[in-house]
C-alpha cells in the first residue's frame, strides 16, 4: 500500500484531517514528527495547515529548520511528491522549495470562507485527477495568505505553467495575480493556501461548484498522487 507521510510540527492543526484524507483516498497515512531524522520510507509527504511555532518571526520561518525538513528538501529535490497546504505552503516557500512568500492578507483580517479555485495545471503529482480549467470549492482559512513574488518570478511561474490554482470570483487576500497555489519546475512539489483535506467527505466539505452537494472537491489531490506514484 502507498504510504504518505503527514508531518506534525508544534502548532500544527490539520494533520489529523490530512491523514484522514490520505486514508479516504486509499493510502496509508504515516505520522512524521518535526524532529524525525528520516522519512520512514514514505512515498510522498503532506505538510499540513496550522500555526507551526506560533507563526513567530514569519509563518513557516522556524519550521523550515526542523530536522525533518532537511530530509524533505533533499527528497523533494530527488522527486518525492510533497504537498504543502496553507501553513505547509508557507513552510515550502520558507524552505525555498517554492518561490515567493506569504505575507498578511491585504485586509489584515483572518479570512475563513468557502473558496472557488480554478485548476490551471493538471500535470503535477497532486492534480492529475482534475480536468484543466475545472472549478473546485474548498475551505480557505488563514491570516498570512497573500502570495507575493517579484514580477520576473511571477512571469516565470506563468510562462512555465506553474500557477496551479487561481482564486475565482474574489481574490480573498490580495495575492499577486490571484495565485492560490504553485508548483516547482518538476511538478512534484505543490503548495496552496486553501484546504483540500477539509473537502473529502460527502456532506462535510463545501458544496461542489458544479451543482450537487458533494463537498468532496479536495479528495482528488490525494488520489492524484497515488496515480502519479504508480505511473
Ligand atoms: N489554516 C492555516 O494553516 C492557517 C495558518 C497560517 N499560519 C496563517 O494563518 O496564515
Amino acid at each position: 500500500m502507498t504510504r504518505i507521510g503527514v508531518v506534525t510540527f508544534p502548532g500544527t492543526l490539520d494533520d489529523r484531517d490530512a491523514a484522514r484524507a490520505v486514508r479516504l483516498a486509499g493510502a496509508e497515512a504515516v505520522a512524521l514528527w518535526h524532529g524525525d531524522a528520516d522519512l520512514h520510507g514514505v512515498d510522498a509527504v503532506v505538510l499540513p495547515g496550522g500555526f507551526s511555532y506560533g507563526d513567530y518571526l514569519r509563518a513557516g520561518a522556524i519550521s523550515r529548520f526542523a530536522p525533518v525538513m532537511g530530509e524533505i528538501v533533499d527528497a523533494a529535490n530527488r522527486g518525492l511528491p510533497v504537498l504543502g497546504i496553507c501553513n505547509g505552503f508557507q513552510v515550502l516557500t520558507e524552505a525555498h522549495l517554492l518561490p515567493g512568500s506569504m505575507i498578511k492578507n491585504d485586509h489584515l483580517h483572518f479570512v475563513c470562507r468557502e473558496q472557488v479555485l480554478s485548476v490551471e495545471n493538471v500535470d503535477t503529482a497532486w492534480t492529475r485527477d482534475y480536468t484543466l480549467g475545472e472549478r473546485i470549492t474548498v475551505p480557505l482559512k488563514n491570516q498570512d495568505g497573500q502570495y507575493v513574488a517579484d514580477e520576473r518570478t511571477l512571469d516565470e511561474l506563468e510562462g512555465e505553467g506553474r500557477v496551479v490554482f487561481r482564486y475565482q470570483d474574489v481574490n480573498p487576500n490580495g495575492s499577486r495575480r490571484g495565485i492560490a497555489g504553485i508548483s516547482n519546475a518538476a511538478g512534484n512539489v505543490v503548495g496552496l493556501m486553501p484546504h483540500p483535506e477539509h473537502a473529502v467527505e460527502p456532506g462535510f466539505g463545501p458544496d461542489g461548484a458544479k451543482g450537487p452537494r458533494t463537498g468532496t472537491d479536495g479528495l482528488r489531490f490525494f488520489t492524484s498522487v497515488l496515480h502519479a506514484l504508480v505511473g
